[in-house]
């Protein structure tokens, strides 16, 4: 999708072709009607320019807006910088003002001097400006009036960073390509490493790497956390269905969001009890699994029979922090720390979502190798969530409520790209949930104790087993059992 800013120019263009097709007509006109052979030309070279042009531009939009239409304006962008910058800093005050003699010896005129363009380039929807303050200022002074000619040039925001003593780095957005939703598809191929989940603010598609990563993604209640979920459970969908991937999921919001695509799932729980069981089951896998590759290999590659352990957890903090059954949730920390720390290497890996970055989950934000900000609610979160002088780069604070799915994240080179996830409407994501159900189903049983007997754990009445779907189901995770035979998988 284009961006409002595109969407003008490429009109602009139409137009123009349309008017040298018709000038070039009109001339052709003239040149049978006995004109010179003047109109001939004029004839030719509009109609060659004019038809060429309109036909790419309606046969091959894609082709056409990225070698005519991008280029176009990033030229004016580059151009309009280099025309607003001596304006807009003498109105911030940032040039300094001298007088000199005119040139032609009669009286004197004022000269303004701004800050240095050291560099002005353009790519993706913004252009980078490189600024060198005058002697006597400070980067700072340069900061402050970003947004001045973030207004000036239209942009839609600004980004700053002082690269060196007196040096200052300004990013302006020019068009905001992620404004319009994206509905998911679904998926196609076998994606393991990188899995696809929308598109960067350059129009490129978002890709997150997974495996060897656990993942937290935070944004405020509607800021589209959902749609990262199913954009990363329904792009393992197919990973899932052939053996590779096993996906456990925790919902103790009533099991509202995970219901909805349940069959993906190997297992799913909506009680602390049931997370409980997940989470033992899951660290024994793990244990198991880091004493067969004690000496052997230091990275576990899934494969059908050894798959990569996926937990969900919709909401941690209903997990690790509201609860008020205090000693559950303790154990529920220390075994999410544990996975954490060492489920990494033998492919037992965490993906949480949360809304609230300042309640306790935040004391484990640390043990996340990726983080994921959707819209948050004040700098401060920002912080929390992405690291210290993020605000500026990644202001997740200042995402519209109307652009859910949007968000920040931080790139392995440190730096930070705005992304939206695409939307999974409930539709697609039922559909994926019945068209790639989990080769293995392990429901939580719950033991039901003797009359008479110690707590049975559950903070719900015990239910039977849920009816395992095919194929066949094998042996559920007891709720009493805390390690397996095997490495937890299906035997
Ligand atoms: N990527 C997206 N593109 C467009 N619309 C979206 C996208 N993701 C979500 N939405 C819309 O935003 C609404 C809120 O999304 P969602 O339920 O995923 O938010 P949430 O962060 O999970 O909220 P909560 O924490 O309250 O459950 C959805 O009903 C949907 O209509």
């Amino acid at each position: 999708m284009i961006g409002s800013g595109l969407a003008k120019s490429a009109r602009c263009w139409r137009r123009c072709y349309l008017l040298a097709f018709l000038l070039g007509i009109a001339a052709g006109v003239g040149a049978i009607a006995g004109l010179t052979w003047a109109w001939w030309a004029l004839a030719g070279v509009l109609v060659g320019a004019g038809f060429p042009g309109a036909v790419w531009q309606a046969r091959w939009p894609g082709s056409y807006e990225r070698r005519v239409v991008w280029p176009a304006l990033r030229r004016a962008w580059r151009k309009r910088v280099q025309l607003v910058w001596p304006e807009v800093c003498r109105e911030a005050g940032l040039s300094s003002q001298r007088t000199v003699k005119a040139r032609d010896g009669a009286g004197s005129v004022q000269v303004w001097t701004p800050p240095v363009l050291r560099e002005v380039s353009a790519s993706g929807v913004w252009v980078d400006v490189i600024a060198q303050v005058r002697m006597g200022q400070t980067p700072d002074e340069l900061i402050a009036a970003a947004p001045r000619f973030a207004a000036a040039m239209n942009a839609q925001s600004v980004a700053t960073e002082q690269l060196a003593p007196a040096v200052v780095w300004l990013r302006l957005v020019m068009c905001e390509p992620l404004r319009v939703p994206v509905t998911a598809a679904v998926p196609q191929h076998v994606e393991l490493d990188r899995i696809t989940l929308g598109r960067q603010v350059d129009g490129s598609p978002w890709s997150m790497q997974l495996i060897e990563r656990h993942t937290l993604v935070v944004g405020a209640s509607g800021s589209g956390k959902g749609s990262v979920l199913w954009g990363i459970c329904g792009g393992l969908a197919p990973a899932a269905r052939a053996g590779l991937v096993r996906l456990y999921g925790v919902d103790l919001k009533g099991g509202v969001e995970i219901g909805m695509g349940e069959g993906l799932f190997t297992t799913t729980a909506e009680t602390v009890d049931e997370a409980l069981v997940v989470l033992r089951t899951l660290v024994g896998v793990m244990d198991k699994r880091l004493a067969r590759m004690r000496g052997v290999e230091r990275l576990h590659r899934p494969a059908p029979g050894e798959p990569l352990h996926v937990l969900v957890i919709d909401e941690l903090a209903a997990l690790v922090a509201y609860s008020t059954e205090r000693e559950k949730v303790a154990e529920a920390t220390k075994l999410l720390a544990r996975l954490l720390s060492a489920g990494r290497a033998p492919g037992v890996l965490v993906l949480a979502f949360v809304q609230d970055p300042t309640k306790k989950t935040v004391e484990m934000r640390g043990l996340f190798t990726q983080t994921v900000a959707l819209r948050l609610r004040s700098a401060e979160e920002v912080r929390m969530v992405l690291g210290d002088g993020m605000t500026d780069v990644a202001p997740a604070h200042k995402i519209s409520p109307a652009t859910p799915g949007m968000g920040y994240v931080v790139q392995e080179n440190g730096t930070a790209v705005r992304v939206r996830a695409d939307y999974w409407p409930d539709g697609l994501v039922q559909h994926i949930g019945h068209d790639f159900p989990a080769p293995v189903k392990q429901p939580v049983v719950h033991v039901v104790p003797a009359p008479g007997n110690a707590d049975n754990g559950g903070s719900r009445p015990a239910r039977s087993p849920r009816k395992p779907r095919s194929p066949r189901a094998s042996r559920g995770l007891r709720s009493d059992a805390a390690t397996r035979s095997d490495d937890g998988e299906a035997s």
